[in-house]
């Protein structure tokens, strides 16, 4: 029997009254590419940062590659790779002293990091950037540089927190053209988004959330349920009936 990269049961967080998570049981098998999306505060980021030991949950638990996140977070730590929302970096560092930094943390030893930082600063297409320092990064060019750092020791499951976002479309096709190849490879990568294109293009498995709940989940056929998964994701949230303007907003566009 296989072990899923993810598997939570009844994870759950609130913040004062504020239910955000309301006991999700997500799973995501290994070696998917696996799109998590939902409306805005639907409970994504939540639910990603208690998957991947940033916040501790009010209830439930949940389990990376059959480890327990909080009994076990060396184990699951060492398997992870993470991109989260707000990607705080090391500012006063270089994108290539960043990698090195991040890979010797992690117990690389030091011409093996030195390779591999020289290959994902080449692949990511920041080797002429590398010795600038990351402050001075673009907002597409920390997504690239995070996303290195996060796969710079080479992690089972990699968590990723709206990567696209801020992205021009040639990195947003190099950094498919990675996650690609990762998953090729029998990794499995789980990202939040709210583009359902592309979710659709790249994704076989999908987890929809509304208000802290799993609404739907499953591979991506079954979901879409012969639907654009635009479609099925309005039908899910309920959005395709929502008031779509024509009350209200009178005055928007009248002649002045
Ligand atoms: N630190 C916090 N303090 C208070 N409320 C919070 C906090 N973090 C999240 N929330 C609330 O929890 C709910 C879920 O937020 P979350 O960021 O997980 O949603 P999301 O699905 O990632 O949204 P988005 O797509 O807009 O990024 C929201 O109502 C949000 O306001």
């Amino acid at each position: 029997m296989t072990v899923d990269a993810v598997r939570t049961h009844g994870l759950a967080k609130r913040f004062g009254r504020q239910v955000a998570v309301a006991g999700v049981d997500l799973t995501v098998p290994a070696g998917s590419f696996a799109g998590l999306v939902g409306p805005n505060g639907a409970g994504k980021t939540t639910t990603l940062s208690m998957i991947t030991g940033l916040l501790r949950p009010d209830g439930g638990g949940a389990e990376v590659a059959g480890f327990n996140v909080w009994r076990d977070p060396v184990e699951v730590k060492a398997r992870i790779g993470v991109l989260p929302e707000g990607l705080r970096l090391f500012e006063r560092l270089s994108g290539r002293e960043l990698l090195i930094y991040n890979g010797r943390l992690r117990g690389l030893p030091r011409a093996e990091v030195a390779g591999r930082a020289e290959e994902l600063l080449r692949v990511m297409d920041l080797t002429e950037a590398a010795d600038k320092l990351v402050v001075d990064y673009s907002t597409g060019m920390r997504k690239k540089i995070g996303l290195a750092a996060a796969l710079l020791h080479n992690p089972s499951v990699l968590f990723l927190d709206e990567p696209f976002e801020g992205v021009d479309p040639v990195s947003a096709n190099t950094l498919t053209e990675v996650l690609r190849r990762f998953t090729a490879s029998g990794s499995t990568v789980i990202f939040s988004s709210h583009v359902m294109d592309l979710v659709e293009r790249l994704c076989d498995w999908v987890s929809v959330m509304a208000g802290g709940h799993i609404v739907a989940q499953g591979p991506l056929d079954e979901v879409r349920a012969g639907r654009s998964l635009n479609q099925a994701f309005l039908d899910l949230v309920g959005g395709g009936s929502r008031d779509s303007g024509d009350e209200g907003l009178s005055w928007l566009g009248a002649q002045r």
